[in-house]
């Protein structure tokens, strides 16, 4: 069993797509034992404790250098023996100390198809704003792997949805997570729990 952590920081969404997946059984390999929250007010939070798991708050701010905020979150993830790491929703960068403990074990899920609207700066609502500005007719959802460069890793997995006359940002943030995040995340988990587990078996 894949034992994996959650990284989040607003209102979890992806982390209850996640929780659902495995309450429903789409997700045999993986268990979700952790959410680490970059903020004590993350709604994330409340969803996690409603299901049992359970939660860090470890905020960058409550560290005086980002050395010591990275090696506190690694130390986390180490205690709990996590094998796999998803940022849902998750507003800070993860450190090279990370990345570097766990080559092709963090999975991200961003909200659109990269390499459009992404990058610095590029979250939450403003990825559907850039992209209604630039007059895109279909936008959509990317799960790829965390390298140090922001939402510049490998693709995983994306999925397309269509924009419609009248959308404003919030309507269209709505749809790219139903029809495209809620759905891809899960089954990126699902695929990579997979995979991990059976390198395991064979090693
Ligand atoms: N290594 C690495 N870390 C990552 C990603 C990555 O692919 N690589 N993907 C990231 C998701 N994308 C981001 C990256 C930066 C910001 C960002 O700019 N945050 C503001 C704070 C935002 C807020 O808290 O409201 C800041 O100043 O840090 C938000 C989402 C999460 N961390
Ligand atoms: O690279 C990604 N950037 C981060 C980002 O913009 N994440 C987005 O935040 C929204 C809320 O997530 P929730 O907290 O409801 O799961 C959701 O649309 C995520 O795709």
């Amino acid at each position: 069993m894949i034992r994996i952590a959650v990284m989040v920081s607003g209102g979890g969404t992806n982390l209850q797509a996640l929780l659902d997946a495995e309450a429903a059984g789409k997700i045999p390999a993986g268990k979700i034992v952790l959410t680490v929250a970059s903020r004590g007010d993350a709604y994330a939070l409340k969803r996690a404790e409603a299901a049992g798991v359970k939660t860090k708050v470890i905020s960058r701010k409550s560290f005086a250098s980002t050395e010591d905020f990275d090696q506190a979150v690694l130390a986390c993830m180490k205690e709990n023996q996590i094998e796999l790491i998803v940022l849902a929703g998750y507003l800070s960068m993860v450190g090279k100390p990370l990345i570097d403990a766990y080559p092709k074990r963090i999975l991200n899920i961003h909200p659109s198809l990269i390499p459009s609207f992404c990058g610095k700066g590029f979250y939450g609502l403003k990825v559907h704003e850039a992209a209604l500005a630039r007059g895109v007719k279909v936008t959509g959802a990317t799960v790829h792997y965390v390298n140090e460069i922001t939402d510049g890793g490998e693709i995983l997995l994306q999925k397309p949805v269509n924009v419609l006359p009248g959308d404003t940002p919030e309507v269209l943030q709505q749809r790219v997570m139903e029809e495209a995040e809620w759905q891809i995340l899960p089954e990126a988990v699902k695929m990579v729990s997979e995979e991990l587990e059976k390198e395991k078996n064979h090693d």
